[in-house]
């Protein structure tokens, strides 16, 4: 024998030991059950080569783990035993064949088939149908006193009912949490700040294995009942013919059982079995790791009796696993259709769940911390039914030194606007609305909509049409199709092109409510365009609109604000808006009713020279708030003309037909006056 045999076997047990430990007492495992079982079975593998490897000792040899000395210690009469497991059709065969070759039997066996619950065994002790006492498994023999505990689960009765009830009852099962309850427990935790449960089944073990059984009493456990253990039973009721007579007898007794469990004929039938519950795995309202075939007539099972830590009348049957280990490659950040920077983790390729999974979402910055991850990671990955493959979290100890951190980016992936992050909210978003590639069908779409800018004709399939063949790569481009380019389009005749470019022609007189729902702003529906167009009054003044300003506006709280902001100071954003405005697009003004007092109602005021304080639509739309009317020439009806810097022949002419004249400053003080500042 090679010193690195031996070495190799020492190794191998060393780090099972050290997963069991994390497993069984801390209820915390570092890696997914497949990598446990991989090793397991080199280990078994080796052993089997090399007999005299084998140590009474070795985790091939034993169950579980030791129990805690927290707890008080429960001897297990009929020690509680582990399973061997199947991966495939041939491993089952070869179980059916091991059985029938001992038995010398050809006749096919009877086999109870159950669903393999992912928890933890416990047995409970019933003494003239009361609940005494309840244990977990531990190391097989001595178990965890956890009686009180056990008590706080709902499912399980604290006393039987029904008639012939054995003086001495032990009840084995699962206790286990099922999805929904775990689901929210974790969500709770979440919130709190607290530590969240890897699983259901560290969640269930965490759960049960409290010093104060108040704490498992707020879990949600349930628990189902599989097996019976060391029974008085003088009636001989458990005695029947069958495990599965039994369970039902359990089940009449007031037990909750598994109501998955058949009770079928032959390998075959066993088989279709294990299909239709793979079918179905993702339906339970449970985890299940696999299905338990166990032979179902209690003399053959007394004939085949047990091997170091498992019965020989049983097989765990397991499915593919849905958590794998694998290394993070790299981290990509994708863009989606409004905008939402995802990252993507890329990950050395892994089979989980039967599939062959190379990237996994990581949703956003606060997962990335929460996981602490970086590129290099040794990672769990999990594929669970249909849902998209997750990272559940990094095995430290694995971590090379070659680690590099995840950055975010700071700009888009996609256009090189700048990414934000509005307050309160988990994803991160590219803030070129108009301009991004990512975010454009979508934004032409909307744009070109019926309470937008109101673009008949212009439906889906044709804003495609025009994106993929760059013909519109702005709104603002829409304005630039002519005959040529629209006649080179599917299904475009001379007639709808002459047709649709009326239409777009016909959309460039607008309003100032539609076109600031039609720029797409997040959160900025039609009720918030039409508050921010009557409150600003001009798109000048929304644009440069600071966040104070903002936040008066009846419906805008800080998140919309934020968006607004982030959308007008994005540059790429500003060169569409002036690009659309100089195609044409134009609206007429908005007579103001926002200004509490209007001083100036039934005023004709005409401003003249350059101002130095704001610009002159600033002024104009200000001037309107208070009830002005803005005229561009000066008459006998006009009521005053503000004369800034340099005013010329205006100024003449409010001379001659003895018009007031106002200074930039009395205007201003108006302004202050009146609450339009
Ligand atoms: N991830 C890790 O680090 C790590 C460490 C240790 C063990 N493990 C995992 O634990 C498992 C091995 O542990 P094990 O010895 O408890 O064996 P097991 O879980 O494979 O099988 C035995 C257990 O199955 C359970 N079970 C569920 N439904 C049952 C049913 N209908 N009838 C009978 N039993 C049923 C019982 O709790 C029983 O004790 C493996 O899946 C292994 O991957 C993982
Ligand atoms: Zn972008």
């Amino acid at each position: 024998m090679s010193q690195s045999l031996l070495q190799q076997v020492q190794h191998l047990r060393q780090q099972l030991e050290q997963y069991s430990y994390q497993y069984y007492v801390l209820d915390n495992p570092t890696v997914p059950d497949a990598e446990y079982d991989q090793l397991y079975r080199q280990l078994q593998q080796l052993e089997s080569e090399h007999p005299e490897l084998i140590t009474a000792d070795s985790p091939t040899q034993r169950v579980g783990a030791v129990p805690l000395s927290k707890f008080g210690q429960i001897s297990h009469s009929i020690p509680m035993l582990s399973l061997d497991n199947a991966f495939d059709d041939v491993e089952f065969q070869a179980f059916c064949k091991r059985m029938a070759d001992r038995l010398d039997t050809s006749s096919e066996f009877s086999f109870c088939c159950e669903p393999k619950l992912d928890g933890l065994a416990v047995s409970i002790r019933y003494e003239n149908g009361l609940l005494v006492q309840a244990a977990t498994r531990g190391d097989g023999f001595t178990g965890e006193d956890i009686t009180g505990n056990v008590k706080t689960i709902r499912a399980v009765p604290l006393k039987l009912k029904g008639s012939a009830i054995p003086p001495v009852l032990e009840v084995r099962g699962e206790v286990f949490m099922p999805l929904a309850g775990f689901a929210s427990m974790n969500e709770k935790a979440r919130a709190a700040g607290e530590k969240v449960f890897a699983n259901p089944r560290n969640a269930a073990a965490g759960s049960l294995r409290q010093l104060d059984p108040k704490v498992s009493a707020q879990r949600p456990l349930m628990f189902y009942a599989y097996a019976v253990g060391s029974v008085e039973d003088p009636l001989s009721l458990l005695d029947g013919h069958s495990h599965y007579q039994r369970l039902m007898q359990l089940k009449d007794w007031g037990l909750p059982v598994c109501p998955e469990i058949r009770l079928v004929k032959g390998a075959t039938a066993a088989l279709d079995y294990y299909q239709q519950i793979l079918q179905r795995r993702a339906d339970l309202a449970y985890e299940i790791d696999g299905v338990v075939i166990k032979v179902a007539d209690l003399a053959q099972q007394q004939a085949l009796g047990f091997v170091a830590r498992a019965p020989r009348w049983a097989i765990a049957f397991k499915f593919p696993a849905q958590e794998m280990l694998t290394t993070l490659l790299d981290v990509e950040f994708q863009v989606g259709r409004t905008g939402a920077i995802t990252p993507v983790a890329r990950l050395e390729p892994v089979v989980v769940g039967g599939v062959t999974v190379s990237n996994a979402t990581l949703h956003n910055q606060d997962e990335i911390d929460r996981l602490a991850v970086k590129i290099g990671d040794r990672v769990i990955v999990r594929r669970a039914g249909d849902v998209i493959p997750q990272l559940v979290s990094v095995v430290l100890e694995q971590r090379p030194d070659t680690v590099r951190d995840i950055v975010f980016p700071k700009s888009c992936p996609v256009c090189g606007s700048q990414v934000e992050r509005v307050s309160g909210e988990a994803v991160a978003r590219c803030s070129g609305g108009l301009y991004c590639a990512a975010q454009l069908k979508e934004a032409i779409k909307h744009f070109v909509s019926r309470k937008a800018m109101d673009i008949e004709g212009l439906g889906d399939k044709l804003v495609e049409q025009l994106v993929e063949q760059q013909l519109v790569k702005t709104p603002a481009d829409i304005y630039q199709l002519d005959m040529a380019a629209l006649v080179g389009l599917e299904r475009m005749a001379q007639k709808s092109a002459l047709k649709l470019l009326a239409a777009i022609e016909q959309s460039k007189s607008t309003t100032l409510p539609r076109f600031i729902y039609a720029l797409g702003i997040r959160e900025v529906g039609e009720a918030t365009a039409l508050n921010l167009a009557n409150h600003f009054a001009s798109l000048e003044l929304l644009q440069q609109a600071k966040l104070e300003q903002l936040l008066q506006v009846a419906d805008v709280g800080t998140v919309v604000a934020e968006h607004l902001q982030g959308f007008f100071n994005e540059i790429h954003n500003q060169s569409v808006i002036a690009a659309l405005q100089n195609a044409g697009v134009h609206w007429p003004q908005i007579t103001q009713q926002v200004a509490a007092e209007q001083p100036l109602a039934g005023q004709t005021l005409v401003l003249t020279g350059t101002l130095s304080s704001m610009g002159r639509d600033d002024a104009k739309a200000r001037l309107q708030r208070l009830g002005a009317k803005v005229s561009g020439s000066v008459s006998a009806k006009t009521h005053a003309v503000i004369a800034g810097d340099n005013a010329g022949s205006k100024l003449v002419k409010a001379n001659e037909l003895n018009v007031a004249v106002w200074t930039e400053q009395q205007m201003l003080d108006l302004f202050t006056q009146y609450g339009v500042m």
